[in-house]
């Protein structure tokens, strides 16, 4: 894939404290990930103004609703110009297939399907009634969004190398649950350093927490860019 492969989860309450990293990047370093928390504080205004600036947007709001529902949702963020958004693939086939259609042949934004959290252990998933291990079932909502005309799917780094063996080039992998070194964990169980995530086969890694927690986030983003820059 083109451009850094890395997206900055913006995850941040209002935009004035988004913009103070913002400010600090440029469209070369990062591609920016606009999730629920800055989506429902700052609104679609806002992705466009990050749009403006010539940033690569990823709308992560995981459309998962009927599929007439989840398609004009889609229709209405790709009018907001952004690169990448995400829709859930428990939707299931006639969602996933209505997203595609809303947005016509692959292409702009790139539509990707979130397969298993990477908060998710197998435990959690045996409890709302997803049965096997994890990877059998990553696997399986991937070869379904793929099925669909997906561009690729979100997965947890640990998944990346099988799903990029079983999928191909050209399947996009997405993988958040990525932490440097020494970083704490958090909510994410299933995860992988930075340069491991590429090693393993990921297109771009969705980093949030190890870059907006850090006292320093543009150094903390050069230094994971620098990991990943010798990794591969
Ligand atoms: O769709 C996502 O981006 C996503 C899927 C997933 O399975 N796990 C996951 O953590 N994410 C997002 O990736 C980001 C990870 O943030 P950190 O854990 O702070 O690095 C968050 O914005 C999550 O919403």
């Amino acid at each position: 894939m083109e451009g850094p492969p890395i997206a900055v989860a913006l995850d941040y309450p209002s935009s004035r404290e988004a913009l103070a990293l913002v400010d600090r990047v440029t469209p070369e370093h990062c591609r920016l990930k606009v999730g629920l928390e800055l989506f429902s504080a700052a609104g679609p205004g806002f992705v466009e103004s990050l749009v403006r600036r010539g940033f690569d947007v990823f709308l992560d709001l995981k459309f998962h609703d009927i599929p007439n529902t989840v398609a004009a949702a889609c229709r209405r963020a790709a009018d907001l110009g952004v690169w990448m958004l995400t829709v859930h693939c428990l939707g299931g086939r006639a969602m996933l297939k209505a997203a595609r259609d809303a947005l016509g042949p692959a292409g702009r934004p790139l539509l990707v399907g979130v397969t298993v959290l990477t908060s998710h252990t197998a435990a959690e998933i045996a409890e709302i009634g997803l049965a096997g291990d994890i990877e059998g079932r990553v696997a399986a909502l991937a070869g379904l969004a793929k099925e669909c005309g997906l561009d690729g799917v979100v997965c947890a780094p640990t998944e990346a190398h099988t799903m990029r063996s079983r999928f191909g080039a050209g399947f996009l992998l997405v993988t958040p649950g990525v932490r440097p070194g020494g970083s704490p964990v958090g909510d994410q169980r299933r995860v992988l350093t930075p340069a491991e995530a590429i090693a393993g086969g990921a297109d771009m890694l969705v980093v949030g927490r190890p870059i907006t927690s850090s006292p320093n986030p543009r150094a903390a983003l050069d230094a994971i860019l620098r990991e990943i820059a010798t990794a591969g």
